[in-house]
């Protein structure tokens, strides 16, 4: 399908008020698209479903899920293109948003103190008019700007408008082998990926990439762990780890699910009290922000590697079922002409909240700076 096509699809979608998503994975020139055929509100039960699903942080609550059964899918190669700016009028943070968030890092410092905790992320959300409305518009700015992110624009009459450029994967599987990304540790970027990380970033990515084998090592085998690198995103530098793994035949994706998110990337260690101490003292719904997002168990077309010819290899090939989640950070939802823009930090004892105001600042920048 050629590019013109692709988004004038998109846009009569959003016209007709029917549920789509539209994507971009990382580093690929191809855009893809669900368009869901009715209005209808589909939940993913299990993880066992074939679709897009569209997962909250708290894992307490239903994931949408867009079923391939009930959806077109649309692909169309896309070539970057002029779109101007000018659509968002931000005011600045006022000072009572940075007295919250400060106010509510230093409840975080004390909840560690007194190790209810070792590290919570913590989070705030921003409102801007926006000028213009369409998110079709918006859409391609974060494509043209954020080639290495994975870009999306969600939306479901009965659920709303989401759009985000996130650097961070959840999990990727196909067939037994899957990878997921330790990521954290937030400096801004200043031309060069050789820059030097202080104890309270390396240990607050640790903390990740620790629960994230400790936590899988039920389900899985020959489990290995990269080297920690840092890594681009947008305006900002991170650390990242891949730790890659097979995963034990019979074992659910949904016991894989359940035992990664919301990871500490996100939410923080151990995984419950952090969990409860957000949902008690953020002040405001995170809703579909650090949740995830992608691709479920859609299948792959594999092709048989050459000079084996054996019928049973290829159906083999052909049968690779294939799931690339990825969290929800970056991001913002759209509600009548207002972008809420969602943003946060990992907090451990060693936090500044000054400096984690800051930060957020800084991340917020990722959607701003395309409005
Ligand atoms: C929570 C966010 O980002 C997460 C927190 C990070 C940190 O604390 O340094 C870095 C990357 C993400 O895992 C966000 O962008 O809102």
């Amino acid at each position: 399908m050629i590019q013109d096509e692709f988004f004038k699809r998109i846009v009569t979608q959003y016209q007709s008020n029917l549920p789509f998503v539209a994507y971009r994975k990382p580093n690929r020139q191809e855009v893809n698209a669900f368009i869901q055929k009715t209005d209808d509100l589909f939940f993913s039960e299990d993880y066992s479903e074939i679709g897009f699903v569209f997962a909250p942080f708290d894992d307490n609550e239903k994931s949408v899920l867009i079923p391939l059964e009930h959806s077109e899918i649309l692909t169309a190669d896309y070539q970057v293109s002029d779109i101007a700016k000018t659509s968002g009028v931000f005011k600045a943070s006022d000072a009572s948003e940075k007295e919250n968030h400060i106010n509510l890092v230093k409840k975080g410092i004390q909840g560690i103190e007194h190790e209810k905790f070792k590290k919570v992320v913590l989070s705030r959300s921003e409102s801007a008019h926006l000028k213009e409305n369409n998110p079709v518009v918006i859409f391609k700015r974060l494509l043209n700007n954020y080639p290495s992110a994975f870009v999306y624009c969600w939306f479901h009459p009965k659920v709303g408008l989401w759009l985000g450029a996130t650097p961070e994967t959840l999990i990727k599987i196909e067939g037994a082998q899957f990878s997921i990304m330790a990521l954290a540790g937030t400096q801004s970027y200043n031309g060069t990926l050789n820059v030097k990380w202080q104890e309270k970033e390396k240990q607050e990515q640790q903390y990740v990439t620790d629960f994230i084998t400790e936590n899988l090592k039920p389900a899985v085998e020959r489990l290995t762990v990269s080297d920690t690198e840092t890594v681009k995103a947008g305006n900002l530098v991170h650390l990242k780890t891949m730790i890659t793994a097979r995963l034990k035949s019979h074992v659910p994706l949904k016991q894989v699910i359940d035992a990664l998110h919301p990871t500490p990337a996100v939410c923080g260690v151990p995984k419950l009290a952090a969990k409860q101490f957000i949902l008690e003292h953020e002040n405001y719904n995170r809703s579909f922000y650090t949740g995830f997002l992608g691709e479920l168990n859609m299948e792959k077309t594999a092709r048989p590697r050459s000079g084996k010819r054996n019928i049973e290899n290829r159906a083999y090939a052909m049968a690779k079922k294939s799931t690339q989640l990825y969290v929800n950070l970056r991001c913002m939802q759209i509600k009548d002409e207002n972008a809420i823009i969602y943003i946060g930090g990992g907090i451990t004892e060693s936090s500044n909240p000054e400096n984690e105001w800051q930060e957020t600042v800084e991340k917020s920048l990722v959607m701003k700076n395309i409005l």
